[in-house]
């Protein structure tokens, strides 16, 4: 079995900002922009203490004039703050929106282009998790935390700057009791977020993939008495992500240790700045810009503690999702297309499911174009598997499958689509009308090319006696029609397609005469000019068909001869 990618519950969380650039760069000068207001909106703040302390000194001095310039000057500094600050929300905003809007297309694109095997080898809520939830999160935070997070980072530089330039004492004795403290909480908190966060994360992911899963096989759990037991899982996976949750609270309870950290640091300026004030070493105002600049420092390194929490849930949520991105980004370049007409090869090709278990070996054959055969065997011998290869649906382990000497493998998965149909046994249909599915179509079809396509295989009838025609409600994943009548639809959806091979897996359920007959008058009409090849379950079917490539166990068995 080719090996492939797993995804892993703990992501890679290192240079997360470096794999997420890429994403990031076509929007560089947005973001550039926003974040420069936002700084220039916080340095108007780190000002507004000295001006404050600038006017007790005028005070202190009787002079009035500078105590109304300094006051004046506080006005304008908040006034230019709060319009800086609006502005730098809203540009922020736009770009982060714009970031997280196409992150989400390309998660989309990815995992509809992706080979099945990745989507088949991981539970399915986990990709839901990954590719909505993670990106929603995303969205919030950019929202909603982001401006705050680089207001602060700002406001954190700029205070330094400012008192150190006011007092370098003072400012040595707030290093000295609050950072090393600070710094050790940090730490702390840090290390144990670090482990807990990814831990909830992927919790919660095994919760979404359990539920999603309960909802699929509702019927057979209900059908086999399971439900119970079922029930026990979804508990189970519900505790473990309770028990995760609660670390992750217990890790956040370490930011509370700051507030005493910020007492004994004003208590000490207020002594030392008194002492250094009274031997005139510092101004009154500059202990008093020490003191308000230190609180606003102090509730800046609270905020910055919280959004920090939030910082590592959102980068362990864009860890997780660049890993789907890099897991399911496109592989070699697209080689150049065949030229149509020289039927359908598979050479030597091998397959398995699962590690050590193939369940095609070494299959040989060759159908050349506008060929009509069939391809059949006993339930399990691996008719439908060969049948997804043929269609480049999954890439052989072993082997190669040609269209006119092209590997698919190689073939932009675009052109694949449109030269190779493969009509499953179990069309799937999606919610809505009958319209709003053939619209599921490349080339974005309308209803003349539904009208036509229906005419040309003889359906129009079919269509007309649906309640609503083309605007018949096919009710919950198509769930009104039987399979037979899906796989009309899926004929319908050929023939606007117009591929060069179209392989029908002949639905096992069993259909009533005139489906079975509005499939066959269909599937003749299709035959013109391409290869038709049919997954053949009936006897019926098998005797009717002109080639007939039997298979045994995964190998081809015979041939039976043209008829
Ligand atoms: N998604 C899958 N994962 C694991 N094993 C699979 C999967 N699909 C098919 N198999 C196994 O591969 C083998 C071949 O299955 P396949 O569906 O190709 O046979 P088939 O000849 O089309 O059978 P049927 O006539 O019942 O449709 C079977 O043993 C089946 O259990």
């Amino acid at each position: 079995m080719a090996d492939v990618r797993m995804l892993s519950e703990e992501p890679d969380q290192r240079r997360v900002l470096r794999r997420a650039w890429p994403h990031l760069r076509p929007h560089r000068g947005p973001i550039a922009a926003a974040v420069a207001v936002n700084l220039l909106s916080t340095l108007a703040l780190t000002l507004v203490p000295v001006l404050i302390g600038r006017a007790v000194d005028r005070l202190l001095d009787h002079d009035r004039d500078g105590l109304l310039g300094a006051a004046g000057a506080v006005l304008a500094l908040v006034v230019a703050r709060m319009l800086l600050l609006r502005a730098s929300e809203v540009l922020l905003t736009r770009a982060g929106e714009r970031v997280v809007h196409d992150l989400r297309d390309l998660v989309v694109q990815r995992l509809g282009s992706t080979p099945l095997r990745f989507l088949e080898a991981h539970r399915g809520g986990d990709l839901l998790q990954r590719s909505t939830v993670e990106v929603a999160e995303l969205a919030t935070f950019v929202r909603s935390q982001l401006p705050d997070l680089i207001s602060l980072g700002g406001y954190l530089v700029f205070t330094t700057i400012v008192l150190v330039s006011s007092s370098w004492q003072l400012s040595a004795l707030l290093f000295v009791v609050f950072a090393p403290p600070m710094w050790l909480l940090a730490r702390v908190f840090r290390r144990a977020a670090g482990r807990a966060y990814p831990a909830e994360a992927a919790a919660q992911a095994t919760v979404a993939a359990t539920f999603a899963e309960s909802l699929q096989a509702r019927e057979q759990l209900q059908l086999d008495g399971a439900t119970g037991r079922w029930l026990d899982r979804l508990r189970a996976d519900a505790d473990g992500y309770h028990a995760a949750a609660r670390t992750a609270q217990r890790a956040a309870t370490w930011i509370d240790g700051t507030w005493i950290v910020q007492g004994l640091t004003t208590a000490a300026l207020l002594v030392g700045g008194g002492l250094l004030a009274g031997a005139d070493v510092v101004t009154v105002g500059v202990v008093v810009t020490f003191v308000l600049a230190s609180r606003d420092l102090f509730s800046s390194v609270d905020d910055f503690t919280l959004v920090a929490g939030e910082l590592l849930e959102s980068r362990t949520g864009l860890a997780r999702l660049l890993d789907l991105l890099d897991a399911t980004a496109p592989g070699r370049p697209a080689a150049e297309p065949p030229a149509p007409g020289s039927g359908l090869t598979a050479e030597g090709v091998g397959y398995a499911y699962r590690s050590g278990r193939p369940v095609l070996h070494d299959v040989t054959v060759h159908f050349g174009p506008g060929e009509h055969a069939g391809i059949a065997g006993e339930t399990g011998s691996g008719k439908t598997t060969l049948a997804k290869l043929l269609c480049g649906l999954y890439s052989p382990d072993t082997g190669t499958v040609r269209l006119g000497g092209a590997d698919l493998a190689a073939l932009d998965p675009g052109e694949l689509r449109r030269r190779l149909v493969l009509i499953p046994q179990q069309v799937h249909l999606v919610g809505g009308t009958l319209a709003d599915n053939l619209a599921l179509t490349p080339g974005r079809p309308g209803r003349d090319d539904f009208a036509r396509a229906a005419d040309r295989l003889g359906l129009t009838g079919w269509v007309a006696g649906l309640p609503g025609g083309f605007d018949a409600d096919l009710g919950r994943r198509g769930e009104r029609l039987s399979a037979g009548e899906r796989q009309l639809v899926g004929l319908l959806r050929a023939a606007m397609i117009d591929p060069e091979v179209l392989l029908l897996d002949e639905a096992t359920a069993d259909l009533d005469p005139a489906t079975a007959h509005r499939i066959e008058a269909a599937l003749a009409r299709l035959r013109a000019d391409r290869t038709v090849l049919v997954i053949a379950h009936r006897q019926t079917t098998i005797d009717r068909l002109p080639r007939v490539v039997r298979l045994r166990a995964g190998r081809i068995a015979q041939e039976e001869p043209c008829r």
